[in-house]
């Protein structure tokens, strides 16, 4: 949803028109007014803090603090039969183990043994999956509350001060423009502009960043400022311009056109010069670079203001290349209370009435890089920011972003408030967890890229407890429990800030002291060369050398996912989280819709759950402090890819199709197929309930599910390959940057869907496919031979073998789509295609019966 500039005449309410209509209704039944659009989202919820509410409002002085946010619970009339279900089938699965063991007969026993130990897992890894999900929570911001509680008479506000990270890796696998978008969200967001810092930390250290960010400085309070007039949404430029056209006549008033038409236009010259910054950025070198030829033969890259740029040069040489450069740190806007003057008002027509002109400070910064350190990836990056922001503005939140992502309402940074201020335990709320969206998925969402099972479902499950896990990006922190701090419930008085915990700056040591005493000043520091200095200190690979940093301070390092183990080691102190979902998604990213790309992603992810559980941070052991059951969903986060063995095992085993005579692992067929089926069954409709309350869609469901059987032909089993070569040699998993970069055909938004690039891990898949597909053929071929001769019986179990076969083709029809490349654009292709292949197994097994009769059975 964008937001138009109000219709002419409109009344218009800033904060009115993103409401989430959760929030609407007083007498805390979800609300009715938009129940219409919402459909059965809000229909099975109830709310769950009735009591809490009337206490605190009997409590509740002048100093009470407000509830900021409302809890919802499903409703007890799916909440129960769910929950039924639930232990329902837990039974049937133990039966189901019990009657097997009873009944051990098997034409091939080492399968059954086999098998059994599978269908155990299964058993156990469901009940890991299922058992957190025992009691969905829903929390809702209200900002209309914050909004009484943090609003001052004397119209200064108490909001707390929040630092915004945000991280690139590369600039072209990740587009620079994405990544100004993303910053220009930031700097747009309804925030006191005083409390609120933006930090771009960029892991190359290339020129071209740093002047794309002072281009951002120079376009940025045009469009802020336009943002906060207009009250526009999403703040990204790139977005908000690709889904408002200019409002048609009649609709928008005079002064909103000219403004939208005034912006636009800068908008595209802006998005010139950032095209053109690699060539002006070599151009100047060039020149400067002739003018001292004499001097060295260095072809140093040069910065606007004739110096030497520190980072890495366009032609690289030692200590100005990719991975081997100075730290950099430097300021972009400085902070608004030192005076900022741009605005639209200056030169134009229309003046920006009395909306507040300045912007939040700016910072670029690039860590040290030195092939001698480790840097720790995305946790390195996050931990140097962590602290250079520390030294700068040291707000008492934090919130990141990957570059790829952008603030898509403008609200969100006050949602996440709402829970960290709030009476009840916004004290012990370490971070605050927002679903990830995004926006460039296809429409049918091949790759189930959404991903609505996790972020609607799982996510919401955990919020019950002790709250959801932290998901890498939109997530915002409270800046002592990053720093390893316990929760104020079990926090002892004495709290030492040393250098062997920190690291050794006493600029950085005074910021700890500060935020424990939660100290803000007002007053940014004085930016001279000493404090430069520190800065780059800060940045520096030998800082973290001998401190906590990146296993009790800060990011986890040492893992291909960072973002659970830190999230897992704040929950083990205790701390809690929450899960913020708006009606209107707070922020908007971009996810691989390539299947190869998609694969890496769920590579690294498995590859570093499984890291996680051969770590000392293994949910077994460690985590003092974790509820039992977020430590039951953690084991469930480390093992899940070891499921995937099983699975492959059993989607391998057609081959037994080929086998002459009847083969069956388990005695009696029949019933065996009854109770699996039976088992089978229930989960899918212990799903359909989960559907009903997470309010996500059969086609999220089914699109889960084939995912899961591509990754577990595939990904996961290569993740645990991985993770045992690993053990073995003690080498980590690459992190390899998810490209989002599109393969540029400006008219199909969705070309990449239909690249298919060939990886080794997908050949499992691929044999799976082909096995089963070849499974159903041969039955086919089986029945014309044999259709005479076979018992009533034999053909009953015949029949139910195949379903199997069925459901596992089925699953992976997207990667049939995927090899079929830009043939799947049609896809009565494939729907034609696969039964044609199947019909050809059918052929060639009758073919080969007449041919090989007598010779061999088949
Ligand atoms: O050396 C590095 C590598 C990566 N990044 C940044 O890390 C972010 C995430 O990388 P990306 O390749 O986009 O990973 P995704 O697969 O899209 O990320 C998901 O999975 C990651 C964990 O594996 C989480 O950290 C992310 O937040 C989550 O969105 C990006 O901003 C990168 O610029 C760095 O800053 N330095
Ligand atoms: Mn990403």
């Amino acid at each position: 949803m964008a937001s138009l500039a109000p219709a002419a005449g409109a009344v218009y309410e800033p904060i009115g028109g993103l409401l989430d209509p959760l929030l609407v209704s007083a007498d805390g039944h979800v609300g009715t007014a938009k129940k219409a659009r919402r459909g059965a989202k809000g229909k099975y919820w109830q709310a769950a803090d009735k009591t809490e509410r009337e206490a605190a409002k009997e409590s509740g002085g002048e100093d009470g603090r407000a509830l900021l946010f409302r809890r919802y619970q499903v409703k007890g009339s799916l909440l129960h039969p769910y929950r039924a279900l639930i232990c329902i089938r837990l039974v049937a699965v133990l039966l189901f183990f019990l009657w097997r063991i009873k009944h051990n007969k098997s034409d091939v026993m080492w399968f059954w043994t086999l098998s059994i130990v599978g269908d155990v897992w299964f058993g156990f890894s469901w009940l890991l999956n299922q058992l957190p999900k025992f009691n969905p929570v829903k929390t809702v911001p209200d900002l209309v509350a914050l909004k009484q509680h943090c609003n001052l008479p004397d119209g200064t506000s108490r909001l707390p001060g929040i630092d915004v990270f945000v991280t690139t890796a590369d600039p072209i696998d990740e587009p620079i423009l994405y990544t100004m978008n993303c910053v220009l969200s930031i700097l747009a967001v309804d925030y006191p502009v005083d409390r609120l810092s933006c930090y771009l930390s960029d892991d190359i250290g290339t020129l071209m960043l740093y002047e794309a960010l002072v281009e951002v400085g120079k376009f940025a309070p045009l469009w802020v400022i336009f943002c906060r007039k207009y009250s526009i949404e999403p703040r990204a430029p790139e977005s908000y311009f690709e889904q408002v056209s200019v409002p048609q006549d009649g609709r928008a008033t005079q002064d909103f056109l000219n403004d939208y038409r005034r912006v636009q236009l800068e908008y595209d010259e802006f998005k010139v010069r950032l095209d053109n910054l690699a060539d002006s950025i070599c151009k100047r070198s060039d020149q400067y670079n002739r003018m001292r030829d004499d001097e060295r033969d260095q072809k140093a890259t040069w910065m606007t203001n004739g110096t030497h740029w520190p980072g890495t040069w366009i032609d690289p040489t030692e200590n100005h290349r990719k991975g081997h450069h100075a730290g950099i740190a430097k300021v972009v806007l400085d902070h608004p209370s030192r005076g900022q003057h741009h605005g639209l008002g200056k030169n134009a027509e229309s003046s920006p009435g009395d909306s507040d002109e300045r912007l939040p400070m700016l910072v670029y910064v690039s860590r040290e890089k030195n092939p001698i350190y480790d840097h720790n990836k995305k946790a390195g990056a996050l931990n140097a920011q962590l602290r250079a922001s520390a030294l700068l503005s040291n707000g008492q939140l934090i919130i990141n972003f990957d570059c790829d992502h952008y603030i898509n309402n403008s609200q969100a940074l006050r949602a996440a408030d709402c829970f960290m201020l709030d009476e009840r335990d916004g004290d012990n709320t370490a971070f605050v967890q927002f679903p990830q969206r995004f926006d460039n998925v296809d429409p049918t969402d091949r790759y189930g890229n959404h991903n609505r099972v996790f972020f609607d479902g799982t996510m919401l499950a955990l919020n019950g407890m002790q709250g959801p896990s932290y998901l890498g990006t939109g997530c915002m922190f409270r800046r002592l429990a990053l720093y390893g701090i316990a929760p104020p419930h079990c926090r002892s008085d004495e709290i030492t800030v040393n250098a062997s915990k920190f690291g050794n700056s006493t600029f950085f040591l005074d910021s700890v002291s500060k935020a424990l005493k939660q100290e803000r000043s007002t007053r940014p520091p004085q930016l001279d060369d000493k404090f430069f200095a520190e800065l780059e200190r800060v940045v520096s690979c030998a800082f973290d050398n001998g401190t906590d940093w990146g296993r009790g301070v800060g990011y986890i390092c040492d893992i291909a996912t960072e973002d659970i183990v830190t999230g897992f080691r704040i929950h083990g102190q205790g701390w809690c989280s929450m899960y913020c979902t708006m009606e209107h998604a707070a922020f908007c990213g971009t996810a691989p819709i390539n299947l190869t790309e998609r694969l890496h992603q769920i590579l690294r992810w498995s590859g570093g759950s499984l890291e996680m559980f051969f770590s000392h941070n293994n949910p077994l052991i460690s985590g003092k402090r974790l509820c039992l059951i977020q430590r039951v969903s953690y084991l469930n986060m480390t093992i899940y890819p070891v499921t995937s063995i099983f699975i492959l095992i059993y989607t391998l085993s057609p081959v037994m199709w080929l086998i002459p005579d009847e083969v069956y692992i388990q005695r009696p067929f029949t019933r065996y197929i009854e109770y699996f089926l039976g088992v089978i069954v229930m989960i899918h409709v212990i799903g359909w309930l989960e559907i009903k309350w997470s309010g996500i869609t059969w086609l999220d469901y089914w699109r889960n599910e084939e995912f899961f059987m591509i990754g577990s032909t595939s990904a996961y089993p290569a993740a645990v390959l991985h993770m045992t070569v690993n053990l073995l040699t003690k080498k980590g998993i690459h992190f390899r940057v998810t490209s989002k970069q599109t393969t540029a055909d400006n008219n199909d938004k969705f070309a990449d869907l239909y690249d298919f690039r060939w990886v080794p891990m997908l050949f499992p898949s691929l044999v799976v496919l082909i096995f089963n597909a070849g499974a159903i053929g041969v039955a086919l071929g089986k029945t014309v031979v044999y259709f005479g001769v076979w018992t009533a019986a034999r053909k009953k179990h015949a029949a139910m073998g195949l379903l199997f076969n069925i459901w596992v083709v089925f699953l992976l029809y997207p990667l049939a789509q995927a090899i079929m490349g830009r043939w799947a654009k049609r896809p009565i292709i494939l729907v034609v295609l696969l039964p044609v292949i199947i019909v050809l197994f059918a052929v060639l097994y009758v073919g080969l019966h007449i041919l090989l009769q007598g010779i061999i059975p088949l």
